[in-house]
């Protein structure tokens, strides 16, 4: 006889289950959770937040048992005959009485099973798994903060490293993972500590290997509870913090009063995503609240919490994208963690670890090293990533075969004459504007993204097999092609929500674009569910699997329209356009035609970027980055088969290269980058515009540029702002200079800050006669801490420092290594800037030149440095002309040196 199956067994036997078995529920999910039936969701869903009785929890299980098919019921058969009721009681009371040990060692299995790596593609790409994490740079900070984020995330990648960091002030160190994590688990790790990082630098991952270190970790006294704003955000009725916590963290039900109440101090609260959190944080208004057992709405609670009102003693982390930090008074923070992102060893790290191979991983490294622009993306790990996906099916086939070939011959005669302009400097271009270059490697972010999107549609939609890839290559026009009206449809919605700051879409979105149960949904948008906790239902909600890719699909959609001669908005509109795209679009195209096709796609290309120029909070700056680099022919030649054939008649005149933007929106650019109202931030992204656009004269800028630098003494020329911003742009993109000489060139602290990111990349700094003062100490004092500090030479002669000036430049050069030569004569520093040379003197190491002339040092600053250079012996030149020294000072002075015969001192009455 045919043995009945599992899960029809208990549908027979329901009724009998959930009599005899309901109040056993709990033991019966920890040992079905233990052997894996029910997963960490199950358990919750099935327990409905608490807010039903054991029975309905019962038949929940049961729903859930028969759901998951035949093994789980089988389990669940099998465990009954063991869990006889007297076995019952017996386990009951064991497992109450089961030490706090044994509870926290189930949390900590069950958090570190929670918290596994993935990526935004739901892999780890096979990596072992020691091997997921790559370490990543931090900066840590105790003092006061001004965090001036009004930059998008993405776009101030390039400067994550080094600009950011010119907006704080106070103390600030770089670190990395491990002392994060030895700061936050400590047992004095107390108070609030903040974790800033801009999208896809890497917040989550850090806490989901911290929360694994801490599983493992048997010296660490510390108690973990992560939550994430995602989460809190679904919780709409008031809750006690009692009720919250233990509904998180059932499994810690019996110990938790205990730890709230008298082990507060070893809880580590972990607040994920302060950016995504719904509700408002009302910190003036808030009634205070000490009473975890009090009913509070969420944001209440969280207030609370930060505020110490509750629980005072526990510790808590919360993670922000940096728009974000303000959210929580700085005066609540203790602590505060910039996610610097991954330096470019750890970048080499990331992409060995990544790479199938070890030539492979090299060939990344090498060229991404190789282009600036895309070194100080991945900086981002999101990025790094991106990279590594949109170059691992090989670059060379993806880029070099995509030029059509009537489209190399279709070269102009102008376009040729054009194109000599790169060639101006050989050493430049090669850099900036070289042809090979651009034949045959992807150089512009827009090109990766565009790589990246190819990789994706090509080998990850519809899951292809290995080993087709030249195949699936050689097909790709014919591909794009067939995709293009849902990719179309994809980038509306990306558009759609970009104008809408909306990065979150429910089904309802989705069906409004055509979108549901697509291939290209399911590879560019990660699903999540939402719980509603009245219904116990769930609904899905989607993201794009990166912020930066829904900024990518919406300026291709852009400029795919433009192009097209559609208007972009149209489509975005009920029963237009995406109900029926052929024939809206040849509707629209008809339309287009009769008016002057030429000037709307002027108009609208001038439209976009006139938006990223207007909005401050720069959230479309990477969209009109992708619309610049879109509208470069050639770039377009990468997603063959998407864009209408090349060139369109009325493009022709007006695309005479295809190797740049067209003129046009060059002239729009540069008219925008030299507007008196934009501000640093925006004149940045224009430069990267700028850059996407491949614009011929960017070689030519910089050149004009060092000429009139190596002018000795500009003096009385005044450089705006803006300039200084775009100076900084283009020495990015120049590698191997190792000389600024910035000299008399009436540079103040705030033009220093627009150059900080390419600050430390030069080996000698000249910027003497600049009125930079003590503001502009701090900026050096940042660029000397960067992990990627390679000054050597400083040179601030006369540049108004004095002796606060004095004191922040050497508490940049205790934490740096590499500057051995310091001019800094003429500066007012006195004996207190002196003092401070002096406590430099006693830990440093690197220095060993030091010149001092003319600075008002008396023989007390000359007996200070006497004190210091007992215990420095590796200074080896120390000039003090012109200082108000005694005669006896001098004497002492120079007696002084001869007992130390390898240190120069030069000093005269
Ligand atoms: N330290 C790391 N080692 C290896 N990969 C990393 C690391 N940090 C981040 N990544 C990669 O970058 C992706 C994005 O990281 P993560 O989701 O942690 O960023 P985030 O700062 O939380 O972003 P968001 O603000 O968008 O939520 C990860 O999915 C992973 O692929």
């Amino acid at each position: 006889m045919a043995v009945e199956a599992c899960s029809v067994q208990i549908q027979k036997r329901r009724v009998e289950l959930v009599e005899n078995w309901s109040k056993h529920l709990d033991l019966l999910l920890d040992r079905l959770f233990e052997m894996g039936a029910v997963t960490e969701e199950d358990l919750s869903f099935i327990k409905g937040g608490g807010l039903v009785g054991e029975r309905d929890c019962m038949r929940t299980l049961l729903d859930v048992l028969q759901g998951r098919g035949e093994e789980p019921c089988q389990a669940f058969l099998f465990l009954l005959p063991k869990l006889e009721v007297s076995n019952f009681t017996r386990t009951t009371n064991l497992s109450v009485k089961a030490s706090a040990s044994d509870h926290l060692q189930r949390h900590k299995d069950i958090l570190a099973r929670q918290h596994t790596p993935g990526n935004y593609l739901g892999s780890t790409s096979g990596l072992p798994k020691a091997d997921w994490f790559t370490d990543i740079t931090f900066s840590r900070h105790t003092g006061r903060l001004v965090p001036v984020h009004f930059q998008h995330e993405t776009s101030v990648v390039g400067d994550a490293f080094r600009a950011g960091r010119a907006q704080a002030r106070g103390q600030e160190e770089t670190c990395s993972f491990k002392d994060v994590y030895q700061c936050l688990l400590s047992a004095s790790g107390d108070g609030v500590a903040l974790l800033s990082g801009v999208a896809g630098s890497g917040k989550t991952t850090v806490i989901k290997r911290l929360v694994q270190e801490w599983a493992v970790d048997e010296d660490t006294q510390k108690i973990i509870l992560p939550l994430s704003f995602r989460e809190l955000s679904l919780i709409t009725e008031p809750q006690s913090l009692q009720v919250l916590l233990s509904d998180h963290y059932s499994h810690l039900k019996p110990i938790l009063p205990e730890l709230m109440t008298s082990n507060q101090g070893q809880l580590l609260l972990i607040l994920d995503g302060l950016d995504e959190f719904c509700f408002p944080l009302d910190f003036e208004h808030t009634h205070k609240c000490s009473d975890p057992e009090r009913e509070l709405s969420v944001g209440a609670t969280v207030v609370n919490l930060i505020k110490r009102n509750l629980l005072p003693d526990i510790s808590i982390l919360l993670t922000s994208r940096p728009h974000a930090v303000t959210k929580v008074p700085q005066l609540l923070v203790n602590q505060f963690y910039s996610v610097l992102g991954f330096s470019p060893a750890q970048q080499q790290q990331y992409f060995e670890r990544s790479a199938t191979s070890s030539q492979i991983a090299a060939a990344v490294c090498g060229f991404v090293s190789f282009y600036k622009p895309l070194q100080l993306m991945c900086h981002i790990p999101a990025f790094c990533w991106i990279v590594s996906t949109a170059l691992h099916n090989g670059v060379s086939c993806l880029f070099s075969d995509t030029a059509p070939r009537g489209a190399e011959s279709e070269t102009s005669a102008s376009e040729e004459v054009e194109e000599e302009q790169y060639h101006t400097s050989s050493e430049l271009n090669t850099v900036i504007n070289n042809r090979h270059a651009i034949g045959s490697r992807p150089v512009t972010i827009t090109e990766i993204y565009c790589c990246f999107f190819k990789t994706i549609l090509l080998f990850h939609v519809g899951g292809c097999v290995e080993g087709m890839n030249l195949n699936r290559l050689q097909d790709a026009p014919r591909i794009l092609k067939e995709t293009k009206a849902k990719l179309r449809c994809l980038g509306a919605l990306a558009f759609k929500g970009l104008l809408e700051r909306r990065f979150v879409f429910d089904s309802v979105d989705l069906a409004y674009f055509s979108l549901e149960n697509t291939d290209v949904l399911r590879a560019f948008l990660v699903e999540s569910l939402k719980e509603d906790r009245s219904s116990l239902t769930y609904e899905k909600n989607f993201q794009f699997i990166h912020t930066s890719i829904q900024e990518f699909l919406a300026a291709l959609y852009y400029v795919l329209e433009s192009l097209s001669g559609s208007d972009p908005f149209t489509g975005l509109k009920p029963n237009m356009g995406l109900l029926a795209p052929t024939v809206h679009t040849q509707l629209m195209s008809v339309i287009s035609k009769l008016r002057r096709p030429k000037v709307l796609l002027r108009r609208r290309i001038k439209k976009a970027l006139h938006w990223g120029e207007r909005h401050q909070s720069g959230h479309l700056d990477l969209f009109c980055r992708f619309v610049s680099g879109l509208l470069v022919p050639k770039t377009r030649f990468i997603l063959n088969g998407l864009f209408p054939d090349e060139p369109k008649s009325y493009l022709a005149s007006c695309v005479p290269l295809l190797y740049a933007s067209p003129p046009f929106v060059l002239r729009l650019l540069h008219s925008q980058l030299h507007s008196p109202s934009l501000s640093p931030e925006r004149q940045l992204n224009v430069c990267h515009c700028l850059y996407e656009a491949k614009d011929p004269g960017l070689p030519h800028r910089l050149l004009a540029w060092l000429k009139l630098l190596s002018q000795e003494g500009m003096g009385h020329c005044t450089v705006a702002y803006t300039d200084w911003s775009e100076l900084a742009f283009l020495l990015q993109l120049t590698p191997d200079l190792q000389v600024l000489n910035l000299d008399a060139q009436g540079l103040d602290a705030e033009g220093l800050r627009r150059l900080l990111p390419v600050l430390p990349l030069f080996s000698t700094l000249r910027l003497a006669q600049n009125a930079l003062g003590p503001e502009g100490a701090e900026v050096l004092s940042v660029a000397l801490q960067s992990p990627e500090c390679q000054i050597e030479r400083l040179w601030v002669v006369s540049t108004g420092l004095g002796c606060e000036g004095v004191r922040i430049l050497a508490e940049g050069l205790k934490k740096n290594n590499t500057v051995f030569d310091l001019r800094m004569a003429i500066n007012k520093i006195g004996d207190i800037g002196v003092a401070a040379l002096a406590e430099l003197l006693t830990t440093n190491r690197t220095l060993k030149d030091i010149r001092l002339r003319d600075n008002l040092v008396t023989d007390t600053g000359a007996e200070l440095l006497k004190a210091a250079l007992m215990e420095n012996t590796t200074l080896e030149c120390l000039w003090l002309f012109d200082n108000k020294f005694s005669k006896e000072g001098v004497r002492q002075l120079k007696e002084f040196s001869k007992i130390r015969p390898n240190l120069d001192i030069k000093v005269c009455y």
